[in-house]
């Protein structure tokens, strides 16, 4: 039965309760670099090779002896190729002998092929890539918990890393409940709803390089429910339950999150996604997500994916923000407000106005905003503040009024 919380945490409490309570992953595997793009070290990657391992050509230029300009600039009508000097091209070991290199810009050959010089080296080694210039041998390339990004990959193989040993991917149980629900994909009978949260979920969890497995619709029936969490509970880890939140004759959530293990938060103190709970079982953390798709969809951005971010000890994360000033006011709430705002630019200033989702569908609200604001609760906002909007696009799709 529903009982009324004592805490309802607010947007960065609940970012506080995550940060305390949320363990990094304990496995890891190893992997080839080739694939390893977006995973996370799970120890530090030092460097198997030293490269470039003999002096390379820093230019396109001829390698010469810097000897030969001891007593200033050399007598170059007798030089011949092979000999004084040598073609040398960027990156490519010095022939043996050379220690120098003049870039072939500043190279001029006459008509018969002899050698002038536009300029002479000022000191041995010049226009040469150092032995170790580009990595060495033993040297710290990647960090425990870093996430492996294409320049990082680039820098692996040149440090003669082929394999290396990340964290495990997070398995994700995602238990959908409701009598009502018909499974994604097909006709939906009169009176019933389309189960459309496990592939949503689904797409949040790839994104944020876990591994989901996807339960069948449970029944509204509370040992069916407890049984499919216990199962979950087991296999993964991260166990998310949807729906069942809150005060109908069948949300049993709560109860049960109660009798497998130890619950933190039974509501939070913002909306959307009021009726989101979070529980731990062992070190197994199971977030209760709001069934009502808008507000499953914004808890999921917001805490199982920073859930996600922890467990493969990435901070959390939220969306860049522009200031843009209110064009209208935002009206008070009992309760902290997530605010989905269209964000515009006029006389080439940035403005935000509330995008107001009473009568519209969810498309038409998704297609509207393009940014969120936390309102606290209170007496709202007036038209003509700076507030900051935290941006789901790129700046770049910020458009005139
Ligand atoms: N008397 C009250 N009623 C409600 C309150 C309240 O405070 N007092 N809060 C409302 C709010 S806010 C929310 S959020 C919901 C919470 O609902 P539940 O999490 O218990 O979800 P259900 O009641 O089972 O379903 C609600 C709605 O969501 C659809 N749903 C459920 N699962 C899925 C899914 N996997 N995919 C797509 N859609 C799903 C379901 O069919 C219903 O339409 O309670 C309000 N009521
Ligand atoms: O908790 Mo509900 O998702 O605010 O609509």
């Amino acid at each position: 039965m529903y009982k009324k919380p004592g805490f309802e945490p607010s947007r960065n409490e609940m970012f506080s309760i995550l940060e305390n309570n949320i363990k990094p992953m304990l496995e890891d595997e190893t992997i080839s670099v080739a694939t390893s793009l977006g995973r996370i070290c799970a120890e530090d990657v030092y460097a198997k090779n030293t490269l470039p391992n003999k002096p390379v050509s820093a230019r396109d230029g001829i390698a010469v002896h810097f000897s030969d300009f001891a007593k200033g600039t050399p007598d170059t009508s007798e030089w011949s190729e092979g000999k004084e000097y040598c073609f040398s091209n960027t990156g490519v070991a010095l022939s043996e002998g050379y220690d120098t290199v003049i870039t072939i810009e500043n190279v001029k050959f006459d008509k018969s092929g002899k050698v002038r010089l536009l300029s002479v080296p000022e000191k041995c080694g010049e226009g040469v890539g150092v032995e170790g210039g580009q990595v060495k041998e033993g040297e710290l390339l990647a960090y425990t918990g870093e996430r492996i990004s294409p320049s990082l990959i680039g820098i692996l193989l040149t440090g003669g890393v082929a394999n290396i040993k990340v964290l495990s991917k997070p398995k994700v149980a995602f238990i959908p409940t409701g009598d009502e629900l018909v499974p994604s994909g097909f006709e939906i009978p009169l009176g019933k709803n389309a189960e459309s949260n496990s592939l949503m979920l689904k797409a949040y969890i790839d994104e944020c390089g876990g591994e989901a497995i996807l339960y069948p619709i449970i029944p509204d029936v509370f040992e069916k429910l407890k049984e499919a969490i216990l199962s979950a509970i087991e296999i993964a880890d991260l166990v998310l339950i949807c729906a069942g939140s809150s005060k109908g004759s069948k949300d049993f959530t709560i109860d049960i999150l109660e009798s497998v293990g130890n619950v933190i938060v039974y509501e939070l103190g913002h909306g959307p996604g009021k009726h989101c709970s979070l529980a731990c079982s062992g070190n197994t953390p199971i977030i209760g997500l709001p069934g009502p798709p808008t507000g499953a969809d914004l808890t999921a951005a917001l805490y199982v994916k920073n859930t996600l971010r922890l467990m493969q000890m990435q901070p959390i994360h939220l969306p860049y923000r522009i200031i843009a000033m209110l064009a209208e006011d935002i009206n008070g709430r009992k309760i902290d407000f997530v605010s989905f705002m269209r964000v515009f630019i006029k006389d080439g200033q940035y403005y935000a106005k509330p995008v107001e989702m009473q009568g519209k569908t969810r498309a038409e609200v998704y297609h509207l905003q393009n940014g969120q604001f936390y309102l606290e609760k209170g007496s709202g906002i007036k038209a003509g503040t700076s507030i900051s909007v935290e941006m789901r696009y790129p700046r770049e799709y910020i458009t005139e009024a």
